[in-house]
């Protein structure tokens, strides 16, 4: 058996490609070409050593389509003269669209044409290519896209339909696309009347916001599907067999940055035609007994919480509306006080002062996610024993009590509220910032927005855990040159932990007051709820 059998040749043909001949081979895992003659110079001259560098590798997983070139190719007729030249006729052509990696994580379409020198061989390589793209289990056919009209600067649509419909249409995914109409519009349908059997997956174009519906609808409908009471704090959340892809398309899109690393949606509909998943944690946020909310990126609680809400007031005013509502917001300078109780997370793999950061394939999350089953497990057996062991708890004033359950990267801050956090490790990075000066305050806020450690203050803690829960003072908000002044935002007493990804699948993530986590599939471009 000769090297390219082992290497599981399927064709191998000589074409013709722009102004040179080309010898172009596919097998199992790669389609790749060369030039012929300037191959066999290099090798006179230099040696075969050299090939690689004139030679073009293309995964097979990221080939996005091969089509017969139908239309007089551009280069046709110089292609055709030099072929004559060659004594060939290179009347047939086909085009194959591939995944490019260009710079800062952004990934370009682009396209090589190959002329062939008959009809039958054509055929051939775009049967060859498409029974391997055909095999690819993971690549979705058939796709449920909403479409938020309103999301950061009123674009969705048009980012859709100029950048993405194309796409996906040169991949031969069918799509059906809702345009929502209102808040709620795609969570309410997703719950309750979509047929989800059709679809291989959901997508959002969008921000956070509209990713946060879609999660609140799969996670919701799976749990209603499976009988799971999301009332019950300590019910094991069943994992959705969709994923979720994010065409980022909001103000934020701190869930596509986080994980995708860039806010691209070009990068983002290619993760998804290539069937890219990344798993992540879905937390759940619980009052008493009452389950409020999943949450997938950051649970603010204090100044974020008070920016967020104060920038929903100003929606008009398009992503301008953070600035102003975070430079409010700080002028204010509210504390909270109130009494903290963590379950820390156990293991030693990392910590959020590490210098990692979570990708896809993370080992961190990798282990975590093989030792799920077990972890399952031993979870349910200590639920009732971590209720009296373990925690940790804290008291006193703060001005922020931030939950990241992934970095919360995003443009304005590129590594993120808590650098370290993983996606699916089944933990949350609990940050409390404490009564401090206003500069401090500025000092640390920088600190989003640059390279130095944003935990390296007196007046900042970091915590890994897998649950918390909060307990304000009733009486407790005030400016801090204020303290008379009644709180604007009575908090209550909430608990929040994550849920490690259920399925086989991508990220989950759980909400505010005690959380915890479940997991949710997606489409690498993923992003999530705030
Ligand atoms: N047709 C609609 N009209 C008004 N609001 C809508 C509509 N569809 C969805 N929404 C709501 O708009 C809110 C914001 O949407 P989205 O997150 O997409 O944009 P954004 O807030 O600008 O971006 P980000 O969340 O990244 O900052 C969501 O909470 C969603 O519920």
């Amino acid at each position: 058996m000769d090297k390219q059998q082992k290497l599981g040749l399927l064709l191998s043909s000589r074409l013709f490609k722009k102004r040179t001949d080309v010898e172009v081979v596919l097998n199992r895992t790669t389609l790749s070409w060369r030039e012929i003659q300037r191959s066999q110079k290099q090798d006179l001259d230099i040696g075969n050593s050299l090939d690689a560098a004139v030679s073009q590798v293309v995964p097979v997983s990221e080939i996005v389509s091969v089509q017969k070139t139908e239309e007089q190719h551009s280069e046709t007729s110089s292609a055709h003269s030099r072929a004559l030249e060659h004594n060939q006729l290179f009347l047939y052509a086909f085009t194959v669209s591939y995944v490019l990696r260009a710079s800062k994580h952004q990934w370009r379409c682009t396209d090589v044409v190959f002329l062939c020198p008959d009809l039958t061989v054509c055929e051939q390589w775009i049967r060859a290519i498409s029974d391997q793209l055909s095999i690819l289990a993971n690549r979705p056919k058939s796709l449920l896209v909403y479409i938020n009209p309103f999301g950061g600067k009123r674009q969705g649509k048009w980012i859709y339909d100029q950048k993405v419909a194309p796409l996906f249409s040169k991949a031969c995914i069918s799509t059906d696309v809702i345009v929502t109409e209102q808040p709620n519009h795609a969570r309410n349908h997703l719950e309750t009347k979509a047929n989800l059997d059709k679809y291989d997956g959901v997508v959002c174009v969008g921000g956070d916001g509209i990713f946060s519906e879609i999660v609140h609808g799969l996670v919701t409908r799976t749990q209603d599907e499976n009988k799971v009471d999301l009332n019950d704090s300590e019910a094991q959340l069943m994992p959705s067999a969709l994923r979720i892809g994010i065409i980022p398309a909001g103000s934020t899109d701190c869930i596509c940055f986080s994980t995708v690393g860039t806010n691209d949606p070009v990068t983002s509909a290619l993760h998804i035609i290539v069937g890219d998943s990344q798993p992540m944690d879905v937390c759940s946020v619980h009052h008493n007994s009452s389950f409020l909310r999943f949450f997938v990126s950051l649970l603010g609680y204090g100044f974020y919480g008070d920016v967020l809400t104060d920038s929903e007031s100003k929606r008009w005013l398009g992503p301008t509306r953070y600035d102003l509502a975070g430079v409010k917001t700080f002028l204010n300078h509210n504390y909270y006080e109130g009494t903290i109780s963590f379950l820390p997370a156990e293991d030693n793999m990392s910590n959020p002062r590490d210098k990692l950061q979570c990708r896809s394939g993370c080992c961190v999350c990798q282990q975590r996610s093989s030792s799920k089953a077990r972890d399952m497990m031993e979870e349910k057996k200590k639920s009732v024993k971590d209720r009296r062991e373990g925690w940790t708890v804290l008291s006193g004033k703060f001005i922020a009590i931030n939950t990241a359950c992934i970095s919360c990267a995003c443009p304005r801050s590129p590594k993120g509220l808590s650098p370290s956090a993983h996606l699916a490790d089944g933990t949350m990075d609990l940050i409390l910032v404490r009564e401090c000066s206003r500069i401090d305050f500025l000092r640390h806020l920088l600190r989003h927005t640059n390279k130095d450690d944003q935990f390296d203050h007196q007046f900042v803690e970091v915590h890994r855990v897998k649950k918390f829960h909060f307990q304000p003072c009733r009486t407790e908000v005030s400016s801090l040159e204020d303290l008379s002044e009644i709180p604007r935002r009575a908090p209550s007493d909430q608990h929040a932990q994550p849920h490690r990804g259920v399925t086989a699948t991508p990220p989950t993530a759980a909400g505010p007051a005690t959380a915890r986590s479940c997991p949710i599939m997606q489409f690498k471009s993923v992003s999530s709820a705030s």
